[in-house]
């Protein structure tokens, strides 16, 4: 151990499931005859451990407690928050970039006349480029670093939203929302690792979650912003998309004073300047024992998995990374696959569902949805470091399953009772529509090209026709009573599109707001804090290239899909889809993932050397307790990697 040496009595805090894991290792390493003699060893040593770890908390329960409290304020220098906050911008840039182009497009479809195709594009154009770019973003973070690659991204969302505030044509528009998608993959990829890398174990978990609050808090502005500006009818879709230049310059200018992650610089040889920042991130603790541990796992692990080819294949063949890559990867398509984002993108549906009929009012509440996501994810920074990764991701996909389950049932007492059509007025113009063809409301609802226009007589629904949909604006019908919506308004007509007015709405609706509250904490952020901390150095960027790539995959994937999802299986079918998926995930989790909670970066890999599906059971926090040992030194300090501080 080299930490510096001093006469004062210092306490080592220490897990027994390390010195466990050092002793199953010991062991593994000797003779098999030899078993039978260590295995006693190793009972009479937690034999002993116990004992002391008694007696200490007899005798100096309470000065224990005391260094404790010490050294976590001691351990965290307001440095490490103003980094991580200036990271997380780069997640506020990917939750407004993603969640402000609905609110655009109701404008841009209009000002520049999109059909279906260049809207769809628009939308798509971003996603799918962030999923190229989080994957090329693995070798970027490998080569250049995290702080170049942070600073590319906050200078790709510059230059997007300043192509898109100044675009003339949906040609230029396109390329800025490619180019805004490439700074998102990279962002998305590069900021939780960085976050993670500087962190201190007992904060990591809650600081890298803060990237995912500041990822709702972007929907949830963007939301806003789609409101205010929904007002402006010439040129509002300029400021919407425009606007994310202003953290971008922030987050860039920001980057150019902060440092690069310590442990990026210790495996690249920049050994000086790693522990000038080091000590600058632990404030006044010394830091010696963090940076051996850094050292000496790289070099451990340079000689476990050797140096020669992709990493990818060396992940690949060496069981606990690709584990890991599989808890990972699994983690985020099980995000993408309980239909966050298809649920966050029909909450107007669903709350017009409900009743809301005033489409102003309808983006309002769907700001109200995205403030929801917010505030709940806020529930997870402050549950993470309490509950764990483990038993919150469990709790929040079962909770999810739940509230999936309530969603689909009110979408599916709402189709039983759908209203007949009674009316079928003759197409003035003369054209062939689908829209004759459906007798209930719950078809009509679920063709896209078609509305319902009808009287409410108390609560019930006459006089209904199922009508071709406006092209220009899903607000009104192409033609006949419901076309003009001054008129129709006052005549006590009413227009759905996309959705049936029913006496149920208020179970989907009860299930949209129990989704939300249920996966804001567990399920929106665990996948990126988890992808943050399961990999070793030498396979980090790869690890959450491949996994922000899945990610943003299925968010194609399960937005493309879920219109013609609905169509097939309908609405309450596709809900119960996502439910099934949830439960799918839910097994998963149970059985592959570890606590991952207080553990340092380096000894996470320990906790995929079981057999896949077993890693969930390992060595979690569960039956796991804290030691202190008394050793030499000068304060109170933890250490947990070194048996030679045992007196
Ligand atoms: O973790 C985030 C968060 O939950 C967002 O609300 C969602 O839009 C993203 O797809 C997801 O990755």
């Amino acid at each position: 151990m080299s930490r510096k040496a001093s006469d004062n009595v210092e306490y080592t805090l220490r897990s027994l499931s390390n010195l466990m894991g050092e002793k199953r290792r010991r062991q593994a390493d000797g003779s098999a005859g030899s078993g039978a003699a260590a295995a006693a060893g190793e009972r009479s040593l937690i034999a002993a451990e116990s004992c002391s770890s008694l007696n200490s908390a007899a005798s100096g329960g309470e000065l224990e407690r005391a260094a404790r409290r010490q050294f976590q304020q001691d351990e965290t220098p307001g440095f490490v928050y103003v980094v991580s906050v200036f990271s997380a911008l780069g997640g506020f840039l990917f939750g407004y970039d993603t969640g402000v182009v609905s609110g655009a497009l109701l404008l841009l479809k209009r000002e520049l006349n999109l059909d279906a195709l260049w809207q769809e594009l628009l939308v798509s154009g971003t996603v799918g480029a962030a999923a190229l770019s989080a994957l090329a973003g693995g070798v970027l973070n490998g080569l250049c670093g995290r702080r170049p690659c942070i600073l590319l991204a906050s200078g790709l969302f510059t230059a997007g939203a300043g192509v898109l505030a100044a675009a003339r044509d949906k040609e230029t528009l396109l390329a800025g929302r490619v180019v805004v998608g490439l700074g998102i993959g990279v962002a998305s990829m590069t900021v939780p690792v960085y976050i993670a890398e500087v962190a201190p174990p007992h904060l990591r978990g809650r600081l890298v979650t803060i990237n995912t609050l500041f990822i709702t808090g972007g929907q949830f502005f963007a939301s806003v912003v789609d409101g205010i500006f929904s007002y402006l009818a010439k040129d509002g879709w300029r400021y919407m998309l425009g606007l994310s230049a202003v953290p971008a310059v922030i987050q860039f200018l920001g980057f150019l004073f902060l440092p690069e992650s310590p442990r990026w610089l210790i495996q690249k040889g920049q050994t000086q300047r790693a522990r000038r920042i080091l000590s600058q991130m632990r404030g006044n603790q010394a830091i010696d024992e963090e940076y051996d541990s850094i050292k000496n796992n790289i070099e451990e692990e340079e000689k476990e998995v050797g140096a020669a080819g992709p990493v990818i294949c060396r992940m690949l063949t060496y069981p606990p990374t690709r584990r890991a890559l599989i808890v990972g990867c699994g983690l985020q398509m099980f995000q993408q696959l309980s239909g966050i984002n298809t649920v966050m993108y029909y909450s107007a549906t669903i709350l017009q569902m409900s009743g809301v009929e005033d489409d102003r009012l309808a983006i309002w509440l769907a700001a109200l949805t995205a403030f929801i996501n917010f505030i709940f994810t806020l529930v997870g920074v402050w549950l993470v470091e309490r509950m764990g990764r483990r038993k919150l991701t469990l709790g929040s996909l079962t909770g999810t399953a739940v509230a999936l389950i309530i969603l689909a049932s009110g979408f599916l007492l709402s189709a039983q009772v759908s209203p007949r059509i009674t009316l079928n007025p003759p197409d003035p113009s003369h054209q062939n529509s689908t829209c004759t063809k459906y007798s209930y409301c719950n078809g009509c609802m679920l063709d896209p090209d078609c509305g319902l226009c009808y009287k409410l007589n108390k609560s019930s629904v006459v006089e209904s026709s199922c009508i071709p949909v406006d092209k220009d604006s899903t607000m009104k019908a192409a033609w006949g009573r419901c076309s003009n919506e001054t008129v129709f308004k006052k005549e006590d007509l009413f227009w759905a599109y996309n959705f049936c007015p029913t006496p149920y709405s208020w179970t989907a609706l009860l299930g949209l707001i129990l989704y939300l509250i249920f996966f804001a904490p567990g399920m929106g952020p665990m996948p990126w804090t988890v992808n943050s901390e399961i990999y070793p150095l030498w396979a980090r960027s790869t690890g959450n290239a491949c996994s922000s790539g899945v990610n943003w995959v299925f968010n194609v994937l399960v937005s493309l899909t879920f219109l013609h999802t609905a169509e097939y299986l309908t609405y309450y079918g596709a809900f119960f889809l996502y439910a099934g998926f949830a439960a799918l995930g839910l097994v998963f989790i149970y059985g592959c993932l570890p606590e991952t909670k207080g553990k340092k970066l380096e000894e996470i890999e320990s906790l995929f050397e079981n057999r896949l599906c077993t890693c969930g059971m390992s060595d979690s926090d569960e039956g796991r307790y804290i030691e202190y040992i008394r050793v030499k030194g000068s304060n109170y300090h933890l250490s947990d990697n070194d048996a030679s501080d045992v007196e």
